[in-house]
């Protein structure tokens, strides 16, 4: 594509050279750089991208775009050079018409929230398959393009893998695709410029206020979502700050408010709650219909409501959305059953927020006939302040707590440890253990007949982030060889 193409909708200063050039790709990472690229710096957190101009234009960039005033003397006078206000904003808008509006062609519903939000976008992938649609999910757990996994490390990507992965999505005749939205990627610009026909809101409760400075910063973040969804919102009625979102939108667009309380308009009631899921009947306007789900605990019937939510704003009839729910299926790591053994039932959970944590210990309460036996740890180099949180909420609403190690990350395990036990009290009923298998061999030891154990904290996670690197770590593993007798 010519440049002046790239970056008409970015305000650009030409620096240098002629914008009436053949650019074949575009790129922010110097180990990425083919020929003919357009290198945009970013100003990281760890790097600057504008350190690597002088290699990637070695390794074939013809053209920069920066953020900040850089030598021309070290520049080839054939080398383009543009000067924008902020490189981040600038990329996503290049990137978009680089690949040629991708998110103009595909219905994207962004999901948001602290908690929930890889759920219900694989619930929607379920619900909208067994319509016939095919579908591209983007989240925590990988990129999905149909069938074809591609693995990530953030749960939102950056603006320019999104809009690859979104027109790689169109080009295989995706129809939806349901992505997660962090409040990191609202923040910062990822999913800038991009098409949201909806939004969904699920709550907001502690975490991240490493990166936040404060609630108020971290809602702002997620409200912005709202403001640029083009066709509609699904909001938490029972949450607070879904609330907020509610006032604040009705007036300007379709706003469909989901929970368990009166004032919802989708909503919730008659529940029975059970090991394999749950049962209730939705009640939309003047209707309402039985509907059977096979994961337990409430928190999935928020999470269900809110799939509900789209397909009602799109047109489906409630009626028949009711007979799609059998088609959900579990998620992977979440209240995910993984024991071998009829007598002890052992779940994995991602939970790593005191919300999370509180929520899916409810939902074991509901159905659990024996103690509850609780393995968990907190993340390292993450929001310090819910750790005593967390210590609490697992203390008061289990019997036996094993507290472990997660992801330390830089931190020194014990001292991610001492912060946890800040919000507990020393009992019989409290061990440390910060290896973490042997924390699991030890809850695993300890169950007896009717005892649930709860893995929680890491979910689908396969490793375990000790230091700078990640070593290969799997709880349901370590569970198989607890049964397996291994060692
Ligand atoms: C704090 C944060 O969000 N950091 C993100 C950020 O990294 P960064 O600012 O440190 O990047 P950097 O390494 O300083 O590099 C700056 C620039 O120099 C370039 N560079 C860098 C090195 C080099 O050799 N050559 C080069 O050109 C880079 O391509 C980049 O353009 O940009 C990277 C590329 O997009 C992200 O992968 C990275 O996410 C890191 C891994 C991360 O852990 N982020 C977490 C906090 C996060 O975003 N989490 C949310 C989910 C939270 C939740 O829902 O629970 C998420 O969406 O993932
Ligand atoms: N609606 C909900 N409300 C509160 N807690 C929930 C809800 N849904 C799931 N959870 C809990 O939160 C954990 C994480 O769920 P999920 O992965 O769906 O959330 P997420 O928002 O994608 O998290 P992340 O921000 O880490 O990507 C689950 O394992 C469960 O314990
Ligand atoms: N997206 C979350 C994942 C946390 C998972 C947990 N296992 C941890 O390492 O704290 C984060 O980066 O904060
Ligand atoms: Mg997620």
């Amino acid at each position: 594509m010519i440049l002046s193409e790239i970056i008409k909708n970015s305000n650009c200063k030409v620096i240098q050279g002629t914008i009436d050039k053949e650019i074949q790709a575009i790129q922010h990472h110097s180990g990425k750089i083919e020929k003919d690229t357009l290198f945009v710096a970013i100003s990281g957190y760890q790097r600057d991208g504008h350190d690597f101009i002088g290699q990637v234009i070695t390794d074939g960039a013809t053209a920069v775009v920066v953020e900040k005033s850089i030598d021309l003397n070290l520049i080839p006078d054939d080398v383009s050079v543009l000067e924008v206000a902020d490189t981040k904003l600038a990329l996503a808008e290049m990137a978009n018409l680089f690949y040629q509006k991708p998110t103009e062609k595909i219905n994207v519903v962004g999901i948001t929230g602290t908690n929930g939000k890889t759920s219900i976008t694989q619930m929607l992938n379920d619900l909208y398959k067994t319509t016939g649609q095919k579908n591209a999910v983007f989240g925590t757990i990988a990129n999905f393009i149909g069938e074809e996994k591609i693995p990530t490390v953030n749960t939102t990507p950056d603006a320019l893998e999104l809009a690859r992965l979104m027109s790689e999505a169109v080009k295989m005749s995706c129809e939806n695709c349901f992505m997660e939205v962090s409040s990191h990627a609202l923040k910062m610009g990822r999913v800038h410029n991009m098409n949201f026909n909806y939004a969904i809101f699920t709550n907001l409760t502690e975490d991240h206020l490493d990166f936040h400075t404060d609630f108020e910063d971290y809602f702002t973040a997620k409200f912005q979502l709202f403001k640029m969804a083009l066709k509609g919102c699904v909001v938490n009625n029972d949450n607070e700050y879904g609330r907020r979102i509610i006032e604040a939108m009705k007036s300007h667009k379709r706003c469909l408010s989901y929970g368990f309380s009166e004032t919802a308009e989708l909503r919730a009631d008659q529940i029975e709650y059970h090991q394999w899921g749950s049962t209730f009947h939705l009640n939309w306007h003047e209707q309402c219909v039985p509907v059977k789900l096979n994961i337990p605990g409430k928190i999935y019937i928020y999470n269900l409501m809110a799939c509900v939510g789209i397909m009602l704003l799109e047109g489906f009839e409630l009626d028949a959305i009711s007979k799609l729910v059998t088609k959900v299926k579990p998620v992977r790591g979440r209240l995910e059953q993984v024991s071998s053994d009829p007598a002890r039932t052992v779940l994995l959970d991602y939970a790593h927020t005191p919300d999370a944590l509180e929520n899916v210990l409810q939902a074991i309460h509901e159905f659990s006939k024996g103690r509850i036996i609780i393995v968990f740890g907190c993340g390292g180099d993450r929001d310090r302040k819910k750790r005593p949180m967390m210590g609490e909420v697992a203390q008061r609403l289990s019997d036996l707590v094993i507290l472990t190690s997660d992801n330390p990350r830089t931190e020194a395990p014990e001292l991610i440890i001492k912060d946890v036990l800040e919000g507990m009290t020393l009992s019989d009923a409290l061990f440390v253990e910060a290896d973490r298998r042997k924390g699991i061999y030890k809850a695993l030891e300890l169950a007896g007949e009717n005892d649930v154990v709860l893995i929680a904290g890491k979910g689908h996670e396969d490793y375990q982030v000790i230091g700078k690197t990640k070593i290969h770590f799997d709880d349901k593993e370590v569970v198989q060889d607890f049964f397996d007798g291994r060692k």
